[in-house]
């Protein structure tokens, strides 16, 4: 229970170990098994608690049978957060002590020690980050998905597509300052959302686990936790050190998609399989929140806002430009992200409609990368098809990410500016990314407080078997493997359409 004081009006009794179970949010009462050293005897306790369960303090009356006697009153008395309440199952272990010396009694229960982790892509800081950084990203089986018979060669893969892409990327991160702004966004978010939270009176402490750059997954413990032992994991210590009893996993993406909030999260699960603590350490996990109203209506805000740059608001094509995956990702792997981006849109412009706001709509797909077929339409051919009919004014609405990045201050301000420009688009618009946009913190904050109740230990799912695991069940079937895999893969990767495709200034 989230109390953070509780005392026993009666002398002589010693409470220990709360535990609260089976909570119904429908029902004020809750059941409460705790440890009581009742004069010289100790037994486990049952207890109905009638709880009011919106009001932040409440004083709990109990009565508790046992053989040789019964409590008639157990006050709990301090702030119950009864946010931590509203959920299915809900547990907490707390301290009650009444030494038999005391004349007055007064106890306390351990508080509640909520974490949040906010999950992002990450960028390169420098120029000299980007081939690095771009080796992570392709390493990550979940960005490009090799047949299980090719697995074995997504490091060697990862390093030839990241040495013939960076001299694009670099030249990309140079024209934006020399680096990717995503990490002091972050950092400023991550605080904001704190202070946000305390203003709500859930005091947290917030980190950040970046997919492909600093700080990773593994580090984010680290923020809290520099008296770490060498051997120990760093995300052990940072809920050793910081006493986490709850987490709440945010993913700085409104959208589901496998290649972005699927992939941290099963980086995050093959973190926490591993360890004795976090494996029961309750956590919640947002998938997506592109529903909530708080985002769609900061959305509709800035785009209202933006509408008005131009002269005739009310001729202006608004053009949402959401980043794209390889369609079978969606086709093959259903991955939800284009209908979620669908459904987002939709309710973006339900919203603007609300308002009074009529403007014609088109939804288009950025950052192709590779020889595949991604999400259609494609922004850029869009914008052509969109000059060539006439579209004169143009407002570009970012819709898949929170921050300004790479893809929003290079390809769409730069390229895709250009490219409308001289596609006969006269008039040209953008709107900001949400970053600390003070609606959009407030509603994260609020889906935090909402997402904590259903926490619960991660679910573990096995994996798929390392290399040498494999190469140790069967040497020579192995051995073929790699033979023939090899082969198809210099094949395809010395193919003039795959080299072509990979310099292309995409992303
Ligand atoms: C919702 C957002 C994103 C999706 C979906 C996504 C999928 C995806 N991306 C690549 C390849 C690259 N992405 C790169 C950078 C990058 N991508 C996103 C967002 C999504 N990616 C962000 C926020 C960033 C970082 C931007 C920054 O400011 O640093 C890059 C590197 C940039 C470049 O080379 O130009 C690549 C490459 C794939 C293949 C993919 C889906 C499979
Ligand atoms: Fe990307």
């Amino acid at each position: 229970m989230d109390a953070s004081m509780a005392s026993s009006t009666l002398p002589g009794v010693k409470l220990s170990n709360f535990t609260t179970s089976k909570f119904n949010p429908n029902s004020s009462v809750i059941n409460l098994k705790f440890a009581a050293t009742f004069f010289t005897c100790s037994a486990w306790l049952h207890a109905k608690l009638q709880v009011p369960l919106r009001s932040h303090t409440c004083e709990i009356k109990c009565e508790v049978s046992r053989n040789s006697g019964s409590i008639s009153k157990l006050k709990l008395d301090g702030p119950i957060k009864n946010r931590g309440l509203t959920g299915k199952t809900f547990s907490s272990v707390g301290i009650c002590t009444d030494p038999l010396s005391d004349n007055e009694s007064h106890s306390h229960v351990e508080e509640e020690k909520v974490g949040v982790l906010l999950l992002n892509l990450g960028g390169p800081d420098t120029l000299h980050d980007v081939q690095p950084f771009l080796y992570n990203l392709f390493a990550d089986p979940d960005i490009i998905r090799l047949p299980r018979l090719f697995r074995f060669l997504q490091r060697p893969l990862a390093q030839l597509i990241s040495l013939l892409r960076a001299p694009k990327s670099k030249e990309a991160y140079a024209s934006i300052g020399g680096g990717s702004p995503l990490r002091k966004i972050t950092d400023d978010q991550a605080n904001a959302l704190k202070s946000e939270l305390e203003a709500k009176k859930l005091p947290t402490n917030v980190y950040i686990a970046m997919r492909y750059w600093h700080p990773f997954t593994e580090e984010a413990a680290q923020q809290a936790s520099r008296r770490a032992k060498p051997h120990e994991s760093n995300v052990i210590l940072y809920i050793k050190r910081d006493g986490i009893t709850k987490l709440v996993v945010l993913p700085l993406y409104p959208q589901f998609s496998i290649s972005t909030t699927g992939s941290s999260i099963r980086a995050l699960q093959n973190i926490f399989r591993e360890d004795k603590i976090l494996s029961k350490l309750p956590v919640a996990v947002i998938m997506s929140w592109y529903r909530r109203y708080g985002y769609i209506k900061s959305m509709a805000d800035l785009i209202e806002e933006e509408l008005q740059s131009f002269k005739t608001p009310r001729e202006v094509m608004i053009f949402f430009s959401a980043h794209g995956v390889p369609v079978t990702y969606v086709v093959d792997a259903g991955d939800p992200y284009k209908d979620q981006m669908e459904e987002c849109i939709y309710l973006i412009m339900q919203e603007l409609k609300a308002r009074g706001i009529e403007n014609k709509h088109r939804l288009a797909y950025q950052s192709r990368v590779g020889p595949v077929q991604w999400l259609k339409p494609y922004t850029d051919e869009v914008l052509v098809e969109l000059g060539q009919e006439g579209v004169k004014s143009l407002l570009a609405v970012p819709v898949s990410f929170v921050s300004e990045h790479i893809e929003t201050l290079e390809e769409i301000d730069m390229e895709y500016k250009e490219l409308a420009l001289k596609s006969g688009v006269e008039n040209w618009g953008r709107v900001p990314a949400l970053g600390l946009t003070t609606s959009f913190i407030t509603d994260l904050a609020d889906a935090v407080i909402e997402a904590l109740p259903s926490a619960a230990p991660m679910p573990t799912f096995p994996t798929t078997s390392s290399s040498q695991q494999q190469f140790a069940r069967d040497p020579v079937g192995y051995a073929i493997k790699i033979f023939v895999g090899s082969f198809l893969a210099c094949l395809l990767l010395l193919s003039p359409r795959m080299l072509s495709a990979l310099r292309k200034p995409v992303v």
